[in-house]
């Protein structure tokens, strides 16, 4: 008998210390002392940055089966109803890290008391939301040393029932790019615009010219998404803004059309500067590649959900959400699903309360689909 009670817990605990990316040392800890208190004889653990790699033993190994859980928190103040809210000012688990960790501990308890022939390499990743921390992790001794032939990952599904897993072969989740733009002009006093070049103006022309690039740059049925998320400009109502910052994200799902947006980014961004007779600077930031579930291996996995009837099944639609998991499955056949949770706030809301009852589905799905693999 395997309880799933100990990984509730533990995810509220996760759930209380969101930490950003690359800083996630409480989380790290928390993490090694709830590994520390399993029988080591059967572990290997090691740590990569903020991130940790658990080696399962496995009793006969042929290959590698690898687990992903991403870590970090995002800026968003929390608003839920929870008594274990956040205990960091300002940040939150709003995207089902703390439940994607949680499953990643029960996954690796279970083979521990249940060995399997292969071996399992738990993976906790640090820095998904940014700047990514998948492709230097990838890149990395450590992981090279323990490096999985075959690698699954799952993220939290608002929109879908506990009980469902949906996800499709092929490309599930978008190529991405950060994009911030910093515009320079000349500020100056409200009554005398004349004298000046208002970065507020040249940044509101910005943020409509760059939603015409999706409309008349990208063929339609080939779809990408230009979000500005964020505008900081000037200082005071009545003091025309010397400086403007655009923060957003661009989304595509062919590798193509990224790079095509970009030239047109650049064209606009041009002309705006020669328009208002500023500056302006653009920085990509982090960029992600698509995630691209390996055909015959997601298959394979969602005609054995149907089959074992473990959870039901849903062929989704690809989205334009971002995960650099896709580094790993540029490298590694594998594949990422959507596991239901059944809340009506979207992830990235202040106000999102996943249904806890999905951590026991998880478990169940992965551990019987991993020793089921295994055996293969
Ligand atoms: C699943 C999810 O929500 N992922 C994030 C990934 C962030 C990518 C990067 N920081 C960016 O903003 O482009 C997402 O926003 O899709």
């Amino acid at each position: 008998m395997f309880a799933t009670q100990p990984f509730i817990d533990i995810r509220r605990r996760l759930h209380q210390i969101p930490e950003p990316g690359f800083a996630e040392f409480k989380t790290q800890q928390l993490l090694l002392d709830t590994i520390s208190m399993l029988p080591q004889e059967r572990i290997d653990v090691k740590t990569w940055r903020t991130g940790i790699l658990v080696k399962v033993k496995g009793r006969n190994p042929s290959k590698r089966i690898g687990y992903r859980a991403d870590m970090d928190g995002l800026p968003i103040t929390e608003d839920t109803s929870y008594e274990f809210r956040s205990t960091h000012p300002g940040y939150m688990h709003a995207c089902g890290h703390d439940f994607h960790m949680s499953i990643g501990l029960g996954v690796l308890t279970y083979f521990v008391q249940y060995p399997i022939d292969d071996d399992l390499i738990v993976i906790f990743q640090p820095a998904e939301e940014g700047p990514g921390g998948a492709k230097p992790m990838l890149e990395s001794e450590e992981f090279a040393e323990w490096k999985p032939d075959c690698i699954f990952a799952l993220h939290i599904a608002p929109e879908y029932p506990v009980g469902t897993i949906a996800t499709r072969p092929g490309i599930l989740f978008a190529n991405t790019s950060e994009l911030f733009i910093d515009l320079t002009g000349t500020g100056g006093h409200a009554a005398f615009p004349h004298k000046a070049n208002d970065m507020v103006v040249a940044a509101s022309h910005m943020v409509t010219q760059l939603q015409s690039i999706i409309s008349r740059n990208v063929d339609p049925l080939d779809s990408a998404v230009i979000t500005i998320g964020r505008i900081e400009g000037g200082t005071k109502q009545n003091i025309i803004a010397e400086k403007a910052r655009l923060e957003g994200t661009i989304r595509t799902l062919s590798v193509d059309s990224m790079s095509k947006v970009k030239t047109r980014i650049e064209a606009v961004v041009k002309g705006i500067e020669t328009g208002f007779d500023c500056k302006a600077e653009i920085d990509y930031g982090a960029n992600y590649y698509q995630v691209y579930n390996e055909e015959n291996l997601t298959r394979e996995f969602m005609d054995w959900l149907q089959q074992t009837g473990a959870a039901t099944v849903v062929e989704c639609r690809e989205a334009m959400t971002g995960e650099d998991f896709g580094y790993f499955l540029a490298e590694i056949p594998g594949f990422m699903f959507w596991l239901g949770v059944d809340t009506p706030y979207g992830l990235h809301h202040a106000k999102i309360e996943p249904d806890e009852a999905a951590i026991e589905v998880a478990l169940y799905v992965l551990t019987r689909y991993i020793a089921w693999k295994s055996n293969k």
